[in-house]
C-alpha cells in the first residue's frame, strides 16, 4: 500500500518573553483532533509537498510564508502494523520568516510554544523522538511505529536506519 503523502510546517520566532517560540496549534478536527501539533495536512495531487506546506499554513493559520522562505526539515514516514491505511511519509519544513498573525481557523486553534517547555505530553507521542531535534537545526529522517492502540510508539530508526 503506498504512503499518504503529508506535510509539516514548524514556524519559529523569538519572543523577548520566552525567547525561541515554535508555534504549534490543537487540531479541532480529523486524525488526531485534541493533539498539539504542527501546521499541515495532505500534499494534494499535482501539489509538491512545498505548495503544500504553503497551501496549508495559510488555510490552518493565515499565515503567508513563501517557499523560498521555508527550510526542509526532514522526512518522517509513520507507520501503523494495526491501520495500515494511516501510513504517511511526511515532508518536514520550518520557517523563522513569514507574514501575518496566527489565527484561529476550523481546524487549528494556534498558539506559540518555547523551545525549552514543549508541550511533549499533548502532542503525539513521537513527538519527544525527533521534534526538538529538528528545533536544534539537524535534519530529520526518521521511520516512527506506533503500536496496536496506534497512539504509542512501538519502534523509531533515524538516518540511514530509517525508510
Ligand atoms: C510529532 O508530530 C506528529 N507526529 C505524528 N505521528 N503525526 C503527526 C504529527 N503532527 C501531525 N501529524 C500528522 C497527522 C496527519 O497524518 C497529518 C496532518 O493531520 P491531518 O491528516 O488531519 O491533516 P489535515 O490538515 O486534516 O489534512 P487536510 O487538511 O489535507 O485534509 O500529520
Amino acid at each position: 500500500m503506498s504512503l499518504t503523502s503529508m506535510c509539516l510546517c514548524y514556524l519559529t520566532r523569538v519572543s523577548d518573553a520566552a525567547g525561541p517560540e515554535v508555534l504549534l496549534g490543537v487540531k479541532k478536527t480529523g486524525f488526531g483532533a485534541g493533539k498539539l501539533v504542527g501546521l499541515g495536512g495532505h500534499v494534494e495531487p499535482g501539489e509538491s509537498p512545498l505548495q503544500a506546506v504553503v497551501r496549508e499554513v495559510m488555510e490552518e493559520s493565515s499565515i503567508r510564508v513563501e517557499p523560498a522562505q521555508l527550510r526542509e526539515l526532514g522526512v518522517v514516514t509513520f507507520r501503523f502494523p494495526a491501520r495500515p491505511g494511516w501510513d504517511s511519509v511526511v515532508s518536514v519544513f520550518g520557517s523563522d520568516r513569514f507574514s501575518g498573525e496566527a489565527e484561529e481557523s476550523d481546524e487549528i486553534a494556534p498558539e506559540w510554544f518555547p523551545f525549552d517547555d514543549l508541550p511533549l505530553a499533548r502532542m503525539w507521542d513521537d513527538a519527544r523522538l525527533w521534534l526538538p531535534r529538528v528545533l536544534a537545526g539537524e535534519y530529520v529522517t526518521a521511520e516512527i511505529s506506533f503500536a496496536e492502540d496506534c497512539e504509542t510508539v512501538s519502534g523509531a530508526r533515524f538516518g540511514e536506519d530509517a525508510a
